[in-house]
């Protein structure tokens, strides 16, 4: 069963609460939500206090993805804001295995993501302790672009990577992912599926996520 993971990046953020629940009424599995910082990726979005004003929303998980240069300086803030998961971006990350534990120490799932054009190999030694690796499919930044073919292959190989380590983290996509393209990232191996324009884009939240649903089915 796939998961789809609707990014509030590309809500209306003047009503952030409501859209919120915009996702949960139309059966959304999960809320993610991006976290720039104006440095690791040219934009800034969404502090812990936004976090928190949004969490009454909704009981649905909230999947934080931190898009920043020093994201262990605000990890413990956007867990206490609600966050049920954290993703870390391996660029910035020289003790990569550490502040995996350090999230799961916080009673939260850990992720690691990683850049279209940052190797899979990085990964290697902390396969059997990530929750979640989440493979980014455009340039993290901006919502709307292009989903780059040639990460068709590197999902693909992370789903080899896993077996072949006998790991047992979910495989989460991101970026250009709509109705015309997410049976093929299913079939390559993506698991949890975030969509941000292709889910805020439609006007009936539910019926695009149904929809998103029935195409995925192999
Ligand atoms: O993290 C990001 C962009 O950096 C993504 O979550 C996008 O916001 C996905 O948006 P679409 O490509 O689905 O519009």
């Amino acid at each position: 069963m796939i998961k789809i993971a609707p990014s509030i990046l590309s809500a209306d953020f003047s009503k952030l609460g409501e859209e919120v629940k915009r996702l949960d009424k139309g059966g959304a599995d999960i809320v993610h939500i991006d976290v720039m910082d104006g440095h690791f990726v040219p934009n800034i979005t969404i502090g812990p206090l936004v976090v928190k004003a949004i969490r009454p929303y909704t009981r649905l998980p909230f999947d934080v993805h931190l898009m920043m240069d020093n994201p262990m300086e605000f990890v413990d803030a956007y867990v206490e804001a609600g966050a049920d998961s954290i993703t870390v971006h391996a660029e910035v990350l020289p003790h990569l295995h550490r502040a995996i534990h350090y999230i799961k120490g916080l009673g939260v799932k850990a992720a690691v993501a990683l850049n279209p054009s940052t190797p899979l190999n990085v990964l290697e030694y902390v396969l059997g302790d990530v929750d979640m690796v989440l493979l980014m499919t455009v340039n993290p930044g901006f919502g709307g672009q292009k989903f780059i073919t040639a990460m068709m292959d590197k999902i693909r190989k992370l789903a080899d990577m896993r077996s072949t380590y006998g790991a047992d983290f979910c495989i989460q996509v991101d970026g250009g992912i709509g109705l015309h393209n997410i049976r093929d990232v299913v079939k390559a191996g993506a698991e949890v599926i975030v969509a941000g324009s292709a889910v805020f884009g439609a006007q009936d939240i539910k019926g695009i996520i149904e929809a998103m649903r029935q195409e995925a089915k192999l």
